[in-house]
């Protein structure tokens, strides 16, 4: 298969100036998997940035959690992805539940967003995801193949892309997806890949589970075959994640 196993680590909107200091501290003395093996991508807010990347462990690599749909301008509180760029950020977050729930993030502006932070030499995290009522009615292939639609036809190279699959109903409730639901929808999206993009695409493309992942559940879901890493929240603020980018060897 040879897919590298990634972790990335979403610390959402949290921190202070001491809490980011321990948090990097803790990544800095964790014993982990050489980079040939894992991955490893935190992503702190936008504040604490510069901080992070020029502390953090050189294996270790930075996300932002989103950056601006086009080139920078009037566009008051926006990041620009050429922004990020010079701030020497590679990776960068795009198409969160949060961010298309709580500010109306469409599956056309989500792929705009991919497209530009590609364009820029970004690379993405892009994030798909059902909400409870979608999978309660059975729609959970039919979403999250409709969001990734909407990024494929935005882009055509892959490979600076990693998809994130992360059930809204996961998301922050300790309700985590049992291994069998997160490969059924792995598989589903490796399909989609297959069928839409190219079989190439489809098998190089990493594609990782996020929603409640802990020390405690990331084996057992790091062991299933599409399943090649996770997006980590609430975890990720904690030693525990020292365990989570462990369950990759
Ligand atoms: O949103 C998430 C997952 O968050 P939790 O691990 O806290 O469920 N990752 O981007």
């Amino acid at each position: 298969m040879g897919r590298k196993f990634f972790v990335g680590g979403n610390w959402k909107c949290n921190g202070t100036i001491d809490q980011v200091d321990k948090i990097v501290k803790t990544l800095n003395e964790g014993q982990v998997p050489p980079p040939d093996v894992v991955e490893v991508v935190v992503s702190p807010p936008y504040v604490f940035l510069p901080v992070v990347k020029s502390q953090l462990r050189p294996e270790f690599q930075v996300a932002a959690q989103n950056c601006w749909v086009k080139k920078g301008g009037a566009f008051t509180g926006e990041v620009s992805a050429e922004m990020l760029v010079n701030l020497g950020v590679p990776w960068v977050i795009l198409g969160h539940s949060e961010r298309r729930a709580l500010l109306g993030e469409s599956n056309e502006f989500v792929g705009d967003k991919v497209a530009y932070a590609l364009s820029q030499g970004l690379k993405v995290i892009a994030c798909v995801g059902e909400t409870l009522e979608q999978r309660e009615a059975g729609s959970t292939v039919d979403v999250v193949a409709a969001q990734t639609k909407a990024i494929a036809e935005k882009i055509k190279d892959w490979s600076n892309v990693v998809v994130a699959y992360e059930p809204v109903w996961a998301i922050g409730t300790g309700k985590v997806a049992t291994p069998d639901q997160a490969q059924e929808v792995h598989a589903s999206l490796r399909d989609w890949l297959k069928v839409n993009v190219s079989p190439e695409v489809s098998e190089s493309t990493r594609i990782i589970y996020g929603g409640s992942v802990t020390a405690a559940n990331c084996k057992e879901l790091g062991a299933k075959p599409d399943v090649d890493g996770f997006l980590v929240g609430g975890a990720s603020l904690k030693p525990e994640f020292i365990d989570i980018i462990n369950a990759a060897a």
